[in-house]
């Protein structure tokens, strides 16, 4: 599927990867609206992305995933102002292991949720919608087990259970949605600043050595994987894994 003249909402689009997947959707003729908690940072993205791509396709609207007004009130946004919806990426998500660790789960399982499911609400045919696309964001720290961060690799494991299992639901296909997940390891962003030690995670050397190992990644290289997953039609259910030693891989093909 062309992206060109599609509307997409992307969570957590104020920076880093999320902000990264929306030039690219942009740059590819799509309409963008940034949703995102932090106003400020996501008025200077808008600022910067309406200045390259003209402002009658992008657009910001304040939205805290955890909360389920405020999902509502950014679909209907999405939808007044850019005209539809055809692609949502769920790429909020925040990765601390200490004192807020229930906000871990909050935001990256219950908010994932609860964002997914409006989108199932928005997109599929026999709701009123026009089918499409949803990538859920994960990590590869859902498929493998580390010692670094149990919290984070447990609602990185639960995204991608849930994603698979609302994936392999027939009326959701018969519907004209696909659902796919995008799973990476390191990627250079604020979130990745956490291993460092900030965030509580356990074992900071180990962390250190793991990112050594594996190599960290660019935002625009997420973005383009990103984009395999918005527009290929064959991919549905499926589990992009990308690291920046080994590359990309489908899970389980
Ligand atoms: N950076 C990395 O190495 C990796 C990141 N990821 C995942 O990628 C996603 C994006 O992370 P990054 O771009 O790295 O982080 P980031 O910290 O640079 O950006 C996250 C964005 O999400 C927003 N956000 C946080 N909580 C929110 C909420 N409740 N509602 C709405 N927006 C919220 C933040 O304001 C921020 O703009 C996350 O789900 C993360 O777990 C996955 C694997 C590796
Ligand atoms: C990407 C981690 C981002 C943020 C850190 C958070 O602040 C959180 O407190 C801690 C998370 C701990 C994560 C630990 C490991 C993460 C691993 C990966 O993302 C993938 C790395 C390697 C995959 C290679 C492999 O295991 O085969």
């Amino acid at each position: 599927m062309s992206v060109a003249n599609k509307v997409a909402m992307v969570t957590g689009a104020a920076q880093g990867i999320g902000r990264a997947a929306s030039e690219v959707l942009l740059k590819n003729g799509a309409s963008v609206m940034l949703a995102d908690m932090n106003e400020m940072q996501g008025a200077s993205t808008l600022a910067d992305l309406s200045q390259q791509f003209g402002k009658s396709r992008v657009a910001f609207v304040k939205c805290d995933i955890t909360k389920q007004d405020q999902l509502d009130a950014a679909f209907a946004t999405t939808k007044s102002t850019l005209g539809g919806i055809d692609i949502v990426f769920n790429n909020a998500g925040i990765g601390d292991e200490g004192n807020g660790w229930e906000l871990t789960v909050d935001v990256n399982v219950k908010g994932t949720m609860k964002a997914t499911k409006t989108a199932l609400d928005h997109l599929r045919k026999d709701k009123g919608g026009r089918g499409g696309v949803i990538v859920n964001m994960a990590s590869m720290a859902g498929l493998n087990p580390n010692p670094c961060g149990p919290v984070y690799c447990a609602t990185k494991a639960a995204v991608i259970m849930f994603s698979r299992c609302w994936a392999m639901n027939p009326d959701v296909s018969a519907n004209g949605v696909r659902i796919n997940v995008l799973a990476p390891a390191f990627v250079d962003t604020d979130l990745l600043k956490g291993l460092q030690g900030g965030a509580g995670i356990n074992r900071p050397d180990i962390a250190a050595k793991m990112v050594q190992m594996v190599g960290v990644m660019s935002v625009e290289q997420l973005a383009e994987a990103f984009m395999e997953l918005v527009t290929d039609d064959t991919k549905t259910n499926a589990v992009l894994t990308i690291s920046a030693n080994t590359g990309k891989a489908y899970y389980g093909q």
